[in-house]
C-alpha cells in the first residue's frame, strides 16, 4: 500500500452548492457575496450552483443569476449539470466545468435525479457531446460510495464501475461522495484498494459529509493513498435533500487546518476563508459547524 502524502492539495468548494442546497432562505445577493469571498481567501474551484429542476431543488433555482452576476477571472468556477437541458443553461452563463452525478446505489439514484444508474450515465452522453463541442471539461461523481441511506452496505465493486463510466464517458476526474458520511477510515482503505488497482489516483477525488464525524479520519486516509482533490464546504454548510439527517460537509476551514498540520500547500488563506464562513452563518443565523472555525473565533474575541 503506498503511503505517500501528496505535496499539493487541490481543494474543490461546493458549500455554495451542496450547502447551500439544503438551506431555505438564503437569497442571491448573500451567494454572490459568499462566492466572492471564498475567491478572495485563494480558493480557486468552486461550485457555484446547480442546473437541476427548480421543482426538485428549489435552493438552487437562482443559479443563473448568481454566476452571472461574478467577475472572478482566476476561479474555475462549476456546476451540477444533470441533462442537456442544466449543461445548456449552465453554458450560457459561462460555466467552464459541468459537474454531472450519479450514484453507486440505484435506490439512491432514482431518488435523487429520478432515473436508474444505468439511464443516468445515457443521459450523460447528451452532456459530454455538449461539453466537448463547447470545450468545456466534466466532472463526475458517484454518491454513496461508502454507504447508502435506502440500501445500506455497498459493494465497492458497483463504485468501480460507475467510475470507470463515467472516466469512459470523458469524465476529468471522479468525485468520490460518501453522501451521508457515514464511512470510517476502514471502509475507505477498502474502497480505495480496490478502485486504485483500476483507475490512476489523478483521477480521483474525495467528497465526504461529516454526519458521524468520521470526514477529516477519512480523508487523512485518503491522502496517505495519493489523492490530492478534497472536496469541502465552508462552516461545514449543507446536507442531502435526498439523504434524510445527512449533515454538511467536511468544513473546508478544518480540511485547511488539517493540511497546514501535514505541511501539505494548499494556497488558501484561513482566516480570510472562516471569515467568509461567518459572513454566511451570520445570514443564515447559524454558527459554523467548523470546529477550527470556532476556535479561531474565540481566539480573537478573548
Ligand atoms: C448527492 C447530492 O447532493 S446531488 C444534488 C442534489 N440533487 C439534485 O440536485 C438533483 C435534483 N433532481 C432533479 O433536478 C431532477 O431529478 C432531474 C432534472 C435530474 C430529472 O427530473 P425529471 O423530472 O426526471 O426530468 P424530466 O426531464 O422528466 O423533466 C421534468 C420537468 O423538469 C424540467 N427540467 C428537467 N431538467 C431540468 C434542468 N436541468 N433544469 C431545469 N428544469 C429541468 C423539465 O423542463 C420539465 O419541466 P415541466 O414539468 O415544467 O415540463
Ligand atoms: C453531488 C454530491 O453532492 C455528491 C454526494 O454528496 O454524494
Amino acid at each position: 500500500m503506498n503511503n505517500t502524502l501528496p505535496s499539493h492539495v487541490r481543494i474543490v468548494e461546493v458549500g455554495a452548492r451542496d450547502g447551500l442546497q439544503n438551506e431555505s432562505a438564503v437569497s442571491t445577493q448573500d451567494k454572490i457575496k459568499l462566492i466572492t469571498a471564498l475567491a478572495d481567501a485563494g480558493i480557486t474551484d468552486i461550485e457555484a450552483g446547480a442546473f437541476v429542476s427548480p421543482k426538485w431543488v428549489p435552493q438552487m433555482a437562482d443559479s443563473s443569476e448568481v454566476i452571472s452576476a461574478l467577475t472572478l477571472p482566476n476561479t474555475n468556477l462549476t456546476a451540477l449539470t444533470p441533462n442537456l437541458k442544466g449543461a445548456a443553461a449552465a453554458h450560457a452563463v459561462g460555466i467552464k466545468e459541468f459537474a454531472i452525478f450519479t450514484a453507486a446505489s440505484e435506490a439512491f439514484c432514482q431518488k435523487n435525479i429520478n432515473c436508474s444508474i444505468d439511464e443516468s450515465i445515457a443521459r450523460f452522453e447528451d452532456v459530454m457531446a455538449f461539453a466537448k463541442a463547447h470545450n468545456i471539461r466534466v466532472r463526475g461523481y458517484v454518491s454513496c460510495v461508502l454507504g447508502c441511506p435506502y440500501e445500506g452496505d455497498i459493494d465497492p465493486q458497483r463504485v468501480l464501475e460507475v467510475s470507470q463510466k463515467l472516466l469512459a464517458l470523458g469524465c476529468y476526474e471522479v468525485s468520490l461522495g460518501d453522501t451521508i458520511g457515514i464511512g470510517t477510515a476502514k471502509k475507505v482503505d477498502e474502497l480505495l484498494d480496490v478502485l486504485l488497482a483500476h483507475i490512476d489516483k489523478s483521477l480521483l477525488a474525495v467528497h465526504f459529509h461529516d454526519t458521524y464525524g468520521q470526514a477529516l479520519t477519512n480523508i487523512y486516509t485518503a491522502l496517505k493513498r495519493g489523492i490530492a482533490t478534497v472536496d469541502s464546504a465552508v462552516a461545514g454548510l449543507g446536507g442531502c435533500p435526498y439523504a434524510k439527517g445527512a449533515s454538511g460537509n467536511v468544513a473546508t476551514e478544518d480540511v485547511i487546518y488539517l493540511l497546514q498540520g501535514l505541511g501539505i500547500n494548499h494556497g488558501i488563506d484561513l482566516q480570510r476563508l472562516a471569515q467568509a464562513g461567518w459572513a454566511i452563518c451570520t445570514a443564515l443565523n447559524k454558527q459554523p459547524v467548523s470546529k477550527v472555525s470556532l476556535a479561531l473565533k474565540n481566539q480573537t474575541t478573548d
